[in-house]
């Protein structure tokens, strides 16, 4: 809640909490509920409630769908006034990554994807900057590449993929001044809300911010800008560990959270609907803050997150129990935020500070190894601080140590051994289109068969820095088979989707509370990347199919079967 009375509190009433938001969405004047809180507004904030609150007192409280959609007309201007075309002027028709390609069709296609930056960038209009309290946008300086779809406004987690696409376009200034916007947000709010919009606060999405600017310094060898970044860094870092953490098997570890009132303000009649057979209002308030956690940890949504009575990841949103599950990934990601900021210290000469954020990143793995790692399962679980156990289903953050480097090198043979074996045990290795985000079949698009370009990315990349010869090539065959299966999709529809889909090599994705959406920032960064790195080798003439496990054919047959049956029973057989 904001000051009462104030500009800002208009703002908040209108975009993030209030009658004026509760009467507009729940009226379901668009088929997105998106649309209306990415509306600008006519008039200023204050004037715009005190004619609200006339509109409500004129029909009783109870005006029509036709008088409010009148008041909506009247008061907001379509979603998308706050951008002017942008054309980024670092934008270079031949980057270098494309020489790396040898195919032809695939060296046309990174071509294309360099393309897409162009339509993917967003400019605020000087009006944002003077009349902010118009809008819902989060003004930022610098233009920004957003995810594209409904997304026309920064993510956070999605920026770092997108960044390091642009890195591999040689956007430097772009990319720089996306990092440069997120180090302002920090200074100003503390945090990185989930998007750029005002209503995401009170939320974050995973911490990625210390890796943009890692990412940015080893591609441009500018140590100086990891050291402009470093106080802003820290204060990130200390956030999170401030505002995140819970006391697990006598361990600090980080959840995913929410510190905001209400439904999601962009999917207000959805989560309404979800708290439907909560009672009371502290009910209610309490799964609103599960879904909007949910939010924060990107999957949302999720088997991950959901606890039933009896303790396993059954039932649907309103099992979501997100708070009491301690994640692997986030843990994981702090680790290695500490041993980056840990790193930049040292370059600076600071040495006490760099030995202070050794002992973090330390005590960080030890949380890790004790909570996470599961030696039965031979692999890291997320944890259930409800029933006090590991919730022992597959997601991809499972494997996330290796990427964020959470896990001790000296026992590299061991844990390669045993993640192999486990990757074997769950036929993770059998899906033509990807690795699924778990293995069950929900509805919701963070579940099975939906595959997401950053889980596809974290697997690929972590069996690579675990380094056993074993690793190394599956990590390999992943990424060939992450290329191909997009590039299948491209050639079919000249589209890249936000997310695709396992059981088919060139499929994309669905399900979830809104239509797969194109675009797609993080997508286009991820594969970007991997031309780079395995276009020397790709050849379209070798047989997609040929890329997967003997296996293959047996196991889609016997997932598609699960999943019609599943389907038709109305419930997860995975
Ligand atoms: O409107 C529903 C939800 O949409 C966003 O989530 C999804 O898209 C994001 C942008 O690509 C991505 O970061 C996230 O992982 C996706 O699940 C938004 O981030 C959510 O807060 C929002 O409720």
């Amino acid at each position: 809640m904001k000051n009462e009375g104030t500009t800002e509190d208009a703002q908040f009433q209108i975009y993030c909490h209030g009658p004026l938001l509760h009467t507009v969405q729940m009226a379901q004047l668009y088929q997105d509920s998106k649309t209306f809180v990415d509306m600008k507004l006519k008039n200023r904030p204050e004037k715009t409630m005190e004619e609200f609150n006339a509109f409500m007192l004129k029909y009783n409280d109870t005006p029509t769908e036709a008088e409010i959609r009148d008041f909506v007309d009247t008061h907001f201007e379509e979603r998308g006034k706050e951008f002017e075309t942008w054309v980024p002027n670092d934008w270079k028709e031949n980057p270098e990554f494309l020489n790396a390609i040898n195919d032809p069709d695939l060296k046309q296609w990174g071509s294309d994807l360099n393309g897409i930056w162009k339509e993917l960038g967003r400019k605020m209009i000087e009006d944002v900057h003077k009349n902010p309290e118009y809008y819902s946008i989060i003004p930022v300086d610098n233009p920004v590449i957003v995810p594209g779809g409904r997304f026309i406004e920064f993510y956070y987690w999605d920026s770092y993929w997108i960044i390091r696409g642009l890195l591999y376009s040689e956007m430097y200034d772009t990319a720089r001044g996306m990092i440069e916007n997120f180090l302002s947000i920090v200074q100003r709010f503390g945090y990185i809300p989930n998007g750029g919009r005002v209503y995401y606060s009170g939320r974050s999405q995973p911490p990625f911010l210390t890796a943009m600017v890692k990412a940015y310094v080893d591609f441009k060898k500018d140590y100086s800008f990891a050291l402009e970044a470093l106080d802003t860094l820290e204060h990130e870092f200390e956030y999170w560990m401030n505002n995140h953490t819970v006391q697990a098997k006598g361990y600090d570890v980080a959840i995913y959270t929410d510190a905001s009132t209400g439904p999601r303000p962009e999917s207000y009649r959805e989560d309404i609907k979800t708290s439907e057979d909560f009672r009371t209002d502290e009910d209610k308030e309490q799964i609103y803050t599960e879904l909007k956690a949910g939010a924060e940890s990107g999957m949302d949504f999720s088997s991950r997150w959901f606890v039933d009575e009896n303790g396993t990841n059954d039932g649907g949103l309103k099992n979501l129990k997100t708070r009491s599950i301690v994640p692997v990934d986030l843990n994981a990601l702090l680790y290695m935020n500490a041993k980056i900021i840990a790193e930049f210290h040292d370059k600076a000469g600071n040495t006490a500070k760099s030995a202070e954020y050794e002992a973090k990143a330390a005590r960080i793995l030890e949380a890790i190894q004790a909570v996470h790692w599961n030696e039965e399962a031979g692999v890291w679980l997320d944890y259930d601080m409800i029933n006090q156990k590991p919730r022992n289903y597959f997601v991809p953050t499972n494997l996330s140590p290796l990427y964020t480097g959470a896990f001790n090198k000296s026992d590299s043979e061991r844990i390669s051994a045993s993640v192999l074996k486990y990757i074997d045990d769950l036929k993770l290795d059998s899906y033509p289109g990807g690795v699924p985000n778990t293995l069950a079949h929900t509805g919701e698009q963070w579940d099975f068969p939906n595959v997401w370009p950053p889980m596809q990315y974290i697997l690929i990349r972590g069996l690579e820095n675990l380094g056993t010869p074993e690793a190394k090539k599956l990590s390999e065959r992943w990424g060939h088979r992450w290329v191909k299966s997009n590039f299948e999709a491209y050639k079919q529809t000249q589209t890249m989707f936000e997310k695709y889909d396992a059981l088919r090599f060139g499929g994309h994705g669905g399900g979830g509370e809104y239509d797969v959406q194109k675009g797609f920032g993080w997508s286009n960064g991820v594969i970007i990347e991997f031309l780079t790195k395995y276009g020397g080798d790709l050849s379209l003439s070798n047989s997609a199919v040929s890329t997967v496990s003997k296996n293959t054919v047996f196991s889609l047959t016997v997932a598609l079967l699960i999943s019609v049956f599943g389907t038709m029973l109305g419930r997860s057989l995975w």
